[in-house]
């Protein structure tokens, strides 16, 4: 099992109810975000995944909902249309909070959990800060993508991930590439075997 593997293991255990599929897109959506930017230039942002009610009890808007009101249904972070409306609001301060469902509830969230005792590697600044209290607060787990362009996952007030884009793209792919792979030696087998 990778490290990776490990981590997605450890945070989606099902006492925390997050969901380990929903995690996953959610990095390769920092991922993307840490590696392309926007319009030629470095963004950070925050993702908080699962424990909806409890972030947004811990949390406020800093401008008007730009997502508020629209369906839940098109708000889906499998969609390649929102995938897109994230790339672009993560632009603005604040972050974003995502349901277990794979729903993005709101965006723009100013995080007002404390963070008193938090312990945090030297250097990491105030976005770091208030992923790693968020996800201390409530059960939820945060993925920072860092203007220096490095992800990094946050659970229980402590980092649990610091992810290279580029490694990690490179492992998630070969991971589906070798599942494919799998696939399609077992569907060969099978229409061997139909013959
Ligand atoms: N409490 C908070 N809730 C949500 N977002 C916050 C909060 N505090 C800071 N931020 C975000 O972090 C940004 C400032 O990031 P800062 O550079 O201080 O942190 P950092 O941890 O060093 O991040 P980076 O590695 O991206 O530079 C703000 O512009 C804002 O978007």
């Amino acid at each position: 099992m990778t490290d990776f593997k490990e981590v997605l293991c450890k945070v989606c255990s099902a006492c925390k109810g997050v969901n380990p599929e929903i995690l996953e897109r959610v990095l390769l959506l920092a991922v993307e975000i840490a590696r392309e930017g926007r319009e030629g230039r470095r963004i950070g942002t925050i993702f908080v995944v699962a424990d909806t009610q409890e972030v947004l009890k811990n949390s406020r808007s800093l401008i008007l909902d730009p997502l508020f009101g629209h369906d839940p249904e098109l708000k889906q972070i499998h969609d390649p249309n929102v995938r897109e409306t994230i790339k672009e609001l993560a632009q603005l301060d604040g972050a974003f909070v995502i349901s277990d469902q794979g729903i993005v509830v709101s965006a723009c969230r100013y995080l007002n959990a404390s963070a008193d005792d938090i312990r945090m590697p030297l250097g990491l600044g105030a976005r770091h800060m208030a992923a790693a209290s968020i996800s201390r607060a409530t059960k939820a787990v945060s993925v920072v993508v860092s203007e220096s362009s490095i992800v990094r996952v946050f659970d229980n007030g402590e980092m649990v991930s610091e992810i290279i884009p580029e490694l990690w793209l490179f492992s998630h792919y070969s991971r589906n590439a070798q599942i494919a792979n799998l696939g399609t030696q077992i569907s060969d087998f099978s229409s061997l075997s139909c013959t």
